[in-house]
């Protein structure tokens, strides 16, 4: 009987832990990472105090996202065997609760990034973090739900990469820079790529909630073999970003991530139709994208020291 309850207890921790997504956090560090050390490469300055801000000012942006998707797509039903979704977890009746959690979060975030932009005396940080805001919930939210039109992946580029690896540079230094340009290409394709491998275990669901995300467009077997050009399409970016002196030559050290870019590609190619099985490539996309932007930030700040 003890033992029941224990396994109960710890699979309902397991899809806690799973709910609350901590890896995924990630993706509100590596572009403040990246476009800070741009910044310090360019100027060898580091403003501590708007790091750490516009640091919690992420995070609490990123809480909004997490939450308000389990809200939305339990709305759709695409969510419906999501055992760890918030709403799965704590009942039906606990929406609009999420919804007020979640939206509490965004305000923090937002007051916070305009508190910087007022400090600072320029609203261009704010303009660009509410840009994307904007942009992340055209991806979940109603009426628009774009990502179920199958562009959430152009969303997140922009939104993980262009816009907030600038923004990361600007709260830095408050001008404009070809290589906080190249470096937010860079990190919205791997941010992009994670979102990418997030819907191979989810076709069946998604089909039935009307979600046309790229995967279910195409197909797994073609999304496996998009993927590894994808990913290797980033490595080679990289390298002519170096050929051209827009990135430093430290920065050939994010290669090593290729370790889990090939452990990503062979893992999907070979179980791209077992949902079970492809269901953790998601977390191989997240070490290749935090050994990736970890080593490309430490490659810009290297000269430095
Ligand atoms: C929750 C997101 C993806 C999960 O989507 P999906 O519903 O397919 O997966 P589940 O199976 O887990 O339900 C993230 C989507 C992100 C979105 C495209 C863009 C969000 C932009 C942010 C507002 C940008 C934050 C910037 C900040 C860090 C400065
Ligand atoms: O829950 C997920 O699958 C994701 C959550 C998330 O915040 C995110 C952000 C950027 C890229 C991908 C993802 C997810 O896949």
């Amino acid at each position: 009987m003890t033992t029941v309850i224990d396994k109960d207890n710890s699979s309902r921790r397991k899809l806690w832990r799973a709910a609350i997504k901590l890896p995924l956090y990630s993706v509100a560090l590596i572009p403040l990472w990246v476009g800070t050390t741009v910044a310090i490469a360019e100027t060898r300055n580091f403003n501590g105090t708007n790091f750490l801000i516009f640091l919690f000012a992420s995070i609490c942006i990123q809480v909004w996202v997490n939450v308000s998707n389990d809200v939305f797509d339990a709305e759709t039903g695409v969510d419906v065997n999501k055992l760890h979704s918030l709403i799965n977890l704590t009942g039906k009746e606990t929406s609009n609760f999420w919804l007020w959690f979640g939206n509490s979060f965004l305000i923090v975030g937002i007051l916070t990034t305009s508190l910087l932009a007022f400090w600072q005396k320029d609203v261009t940080l704010l303009i660009l973090v509410l840009l994307a805001c904007l942009l992340g919930y055209s991806y979940q939210g109603p009426p628009f739900r774009l990502g179920y039109k199958g562009i959430g992946e152009i969303i997140c580029f922009i939104t993980y990469g262009l816009l907030s690896v600038s923004a990361a540079y600007y709260n830095q230094n408050p001008t404009w820079s070809l290589t906080a340009l190249a470096a937010s290409v860079i990190v919205g394709l791997a941010t992009s790529l994670i979102l990418f491998c997030a819907h191979f275990h989810q076709v069946e669901d998604d089909l039935a909630g009307g979600k046309y995300s790229p995967v279910v467009r195409l197909g797994t077997k073609k999304s496996a073999r998009l993927l590894s050009w994808w990913g290797y399409g980033i490595y080679f970016l990289i390298a002519v970003f170096v050929l051209l002196k827009i990135f430093p030559l430290l920065s050939l050290l994010s290669f090593v991530s290729l370790f889990y870019a090939l452990k990503l590609f062979r893992h999907v190619n070979n179980y791209h139709d077992q949902p079970n099985q492809v269901s953790n490539c998601k977390f191989i996309a997240v070490s290749m994208y935090l050994s990736l932007g970890l080593l490309l930030g430490i490659g810009f700040l290297l000269p430095t020291v």
